[in-house]
């Protein structure tokens, strides 16, 4: 039974598919205070917030057993999740299930501040009658300034230009391509800046995105520019715009994130042309319902099926290319744990890795990681995983390199892994052949032909005649069966290899048995920890013409 933690008040509807699952128990908390999270954290499998509860590297130190962390919205800054990949804890969030409930909250406290609807709600309400205080802006002919064009961005886009509006879109990744189909105009910051009348925005909070509203940005804006901010505190400097709206140059702000929140500062609380919200650009029944249905879905998939979509401390790839993959994952893991086993458990210190053919043309990241999390787990088991195992290598001095090569080396696809202590070094070459599966094709210098299995028994030898029998009748002697032998070598009479595959272990005396052979020099039986695991992963043979 996994057990989940969820807190920040989510919505139940949208828990369901957890709550029902006979695998998991779901517990719900109120917003706790860390040091009341890091009291009961120890036992949960997977937590899941919104954005109230702070996921600190403190809390995570007592966070023994927790695998997922789910953020049932977008924005993660919340979570340490530096510290999270440390420790090899999956962060996910549920992008795009809020996108408009966010945008419509935008375009909501746009109107309301051009209109000074809140202002004039308060007074009306309090029983005044008052018509001349409150004369607002149109938005149409306006010129709409958005700072970032990502789904958020997008969405805030194309309605207001349903209000008539001209739209300046800023962001690195917004092409002109993608600017002409949405009917905006892709612009630089200061374009915005010289000729927004409103300027809303809608990217992450970033090193890079803090402050980036700040006194120089606003000194070039034009006098009487409005401002909407449902993203996130921080990334306007609300000092600054604070000082830009009581010198008259700033006409208006209209604020749902806080650099602290929840907010007390008085200077934005009670000025009379800011508006505030308290964080509620994804407080929709529609946008909670999803977050927590997408975050609860995806728990129980990564829990049962081993399967990841949006994780934000690793690799994403398409559906597409990770059933494309698929094959060279189960390939890499094997390759990974046989390299390490063959520098005889010595804990590396450089690693390379070869792409060719094919493979040089697809996103490897998730296949490196793979192969580099079998080397590791060799000596650090269930510690490593494909959240933490870049961190492990840094923290364990160990170098890696990938390189993808123009040449095949004779395969469709070829993957290749060296792993180096000193002047030892060990290395595997594999590939998937086309209906046929995984075959290991190179051991060291030598080449060779092997369908990866559970157990396998690796033999350096002289390339004399007999070699074989004599193997094979020790191995019948203790009755272990062969399932395939494969025999290798770089010249005739030199030093060949020998692959056997096995259905069962091999014990210690076998072993010293078989070193005993004269010729025989070396015998190392080796073994793959997850054949069963990743079976039905596996490429099976379709049709020998295929080939
Ligand atoms: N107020 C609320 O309740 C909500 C707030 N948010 C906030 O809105 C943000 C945006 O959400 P989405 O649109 O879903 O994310 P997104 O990832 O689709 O879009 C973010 C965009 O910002 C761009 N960007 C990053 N750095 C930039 C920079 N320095 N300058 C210009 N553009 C930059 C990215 O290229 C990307 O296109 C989230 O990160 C979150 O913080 C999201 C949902 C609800
Ligand atoms: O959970 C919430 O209400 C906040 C949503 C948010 O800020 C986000 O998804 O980034």
């Amino acid at each position: 039974m996994y057990k989940v933690l969820v807190t920040d008040g989510i919505s139940q509807t949208g828990l369901k598919c957890l709550v029902d699952h006979a695998n998991f128990i779901v517990e719900r908390q109120p917003t706790l205070p860390t040091d009341e999270l890091k009291r009961i954290i120890g036992d949960y499998d997977a937590l899941i917030v919104r954005s109230q509860t702070k996921v600190t590297g403190e809390l995570l130190e007592a966070a023994g057993r927790l695998r997922v962390i789910a953020r049932a919205g977008v924005g993660v800054d919340n979570i340490d999740v530096n510290a999270a990949t440390k420790k090899g804890i999956i962060v996910i969030n549920a992008p795009g299930a809020n996108t408009i409930a966010a945008t419509e909250h935008t375009l909501a406290m746009m109107l309301a501040m051009a209109r000074k609807i809140p202002q004039a709600h308060q007074k009306t309400s309090g029983g005044e009658w008052d018509r001349n205080s409150f004369k607002g802006v149109e938005l149409y002919k306006k010129t709409l300034g958005v700072v970032g064009m990502g789904k958020i961005g997008t969405e805030v886009a194309k309605r207001a230009k349903g209000f008539g509006m001209n739209i300046l879109g800023f962001d690195p990744y917004l092409t002109e391509d993608r600017a002409k189909k949405l009917g905006i105009t892709k612009a630089s910051l200061d374009l915005i800046a010289a000729e927004a009348d409103f300027i809303t925005i809608h990217t992450p909070l970033t090193n890079d995105t803090r402050g980036i509203i700040n006194d120089e940005f606003l000194s070039k804006t034009k006098k009487g520019v409005r401002f909407v901010n449902c993203a996130r505190g921080g990334i306007i400097d609300e000092k600054a715009l604070v000082r830009a709206i009581q010198s008259g140059h700033v006409a208006g702000a209209a604020l749902d994130v806080f650099e602290k929140e929840p907010v007390g500062d008085p200077e934005l609380l009670q000025n009379p042309n800011i508006i505030v919200t308290p964080h509620l650009g994804a407080s929709t029944v529609e946008a909670q319902e999803k977050v927590a249905e997408e975050v609860s879905a995806e728990i129980v998939e990564i829990f049962e099926n081993q399967s990841i979509q949006h994780a934000v401390n690793m690799p994403q790839m398409s559906g597409e290319t990770q059933a494309k993959l698929q094959p060279y994952l189960v390939l890499g893991d094997q390759v990974g744990q046989l390299v390490i086993q063959l520098l005889k458990n010595s804990a590396p210190t450089k690693i390379e890795i070869n792409y060719y053919g094919d493979l040089i043309d697809e996103d490897t990241e998730l296949l490196t990681r793979t192969m580099l999390r079998g080397v590791l787990s060799y000596h650090l088991s269930d510690s490593v995983n494909l959240i933490n195992v870049l961190h492990l290598l840094k923290e364990q001095g160990v170098s890696y390199n990938v390189q993808k090569n123009a040449t095949n080396k004779g395969f469709a696809n070829y993957l290749e892994l060296s792993v180096s202590q000193g002047d030892e070094t060990a290395r595997i070459g594999a590939t998937v052949l086309n209906g046929y599966g995984a075959r290991i094709v190179k051991i060291n210098q030598y080449r060779i032909d092997v369908k990866p299995e559970k157990y396998l028994l690796y033999i350096k030898h002289q390339d004399v005649p007999g070699m074989i029998g004599k193997v094979g009748s020790l191995l019948g002697d203790y009755q272990i069966n062969i399932g395939t032998m494969q025999v290798g070598r770089t010249e005739v009479g030199g030093e060949a290899i020998m692959v056997l595959t096995l259905d069962k272990t091999l014990g210690t005396e076998v072993s010293r048995e078989l070193v005993q052979i004269p010729g025989l020099d070396e015998a190392q039986f080796l073994e793959l920890s997850n054949v069963d695991t990743f079976e039905a992963g596996r490429v099976e043979p379709q049709a020998v013409e295929s080939v």
